[in-house]
């Protein structure tokens, strides 16, 4: 699906899009988002209350005690994201084909509010261009469909075992 959206706005012989063609495609986003959502890079995150605080739902949090949110369990919730929370299913993402945002307190993979990661836009962009480069160039076939991807648990993200792969060159009929 991605490949067939790139088709429509790329030319055939075009590497790498443009800012404005990436924008374009809405699929892509969609892709991506679910991407993070089922294996968000930062998996979880600390703050430490410096003062006695409320929560916005009336939790109380006294000084010192320490609060993680966790955007891989929040991912994999079916109280945020309904029965179908384990399937990757980008269409989530779409009201008739475009775009459609969810807030990002139910999907903190950037974090939310004021301290919101600010490279986000930037980020987005970049995994968008290289997922392009990739899927347009190359037919990718992961070595074991069957076994869903494992994390290692850690700051930033990494496969347990890696990502086994089968990668050939695209052939295009011409
Ligand atoms: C997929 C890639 C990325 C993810 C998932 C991500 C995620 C996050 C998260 C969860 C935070 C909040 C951390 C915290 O409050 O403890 C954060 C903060 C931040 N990120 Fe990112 N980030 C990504 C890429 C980037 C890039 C490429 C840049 C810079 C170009 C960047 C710059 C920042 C900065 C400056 C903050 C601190 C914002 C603040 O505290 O006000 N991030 N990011």
């Amino acid at each position: 699906r991605v490949r067939e959206e790139s088709d429509q706005v790329m030319a055939s012989n075009q590497e790498f899009a443009s800012y404005e063609q990436i924008r374009e495609m809405h699929y892509l986003h969609a892709v991506v988002n679910e991407s993070l959502r089922l294996y968000p890079p930062v998996q979880f995150d600390s703050k430490f209350a410096m003062e006695d605080d409320v929560l916005p739902d009336g939790t109380f949090v006294r000084k010192g005690t320490r609060v993680t949110y966790h955007p891989y369990a929040m991912g994999r919730m079916e109280g945020i994201w309904g029965t179908d929370c384990m399937e990757f299913r980008p269409e989530r993402w779409l009201e008739n084909g475009a775009f459609c945002p969810i807030s990002p307190f139910k999907c903190p993979v950037f974090q939310a509010g004021i301290r919101v990661c600010l490279g986000k836009e930037l980020s987005l962009v970049e995994m968008k261009i290289v997922a392009l480069a990739v899927v347009r160039k190359f037919d990718v076939k992961i070595a074991t469909p069957e076994a869903a991807p494992r994390f290692d648990p850690g700051l930033t993200a990494m496969l347990s075992g890696g990502l086994q792969a089968e990668i050939r060159e695209r052939v295009i009929a011409e």
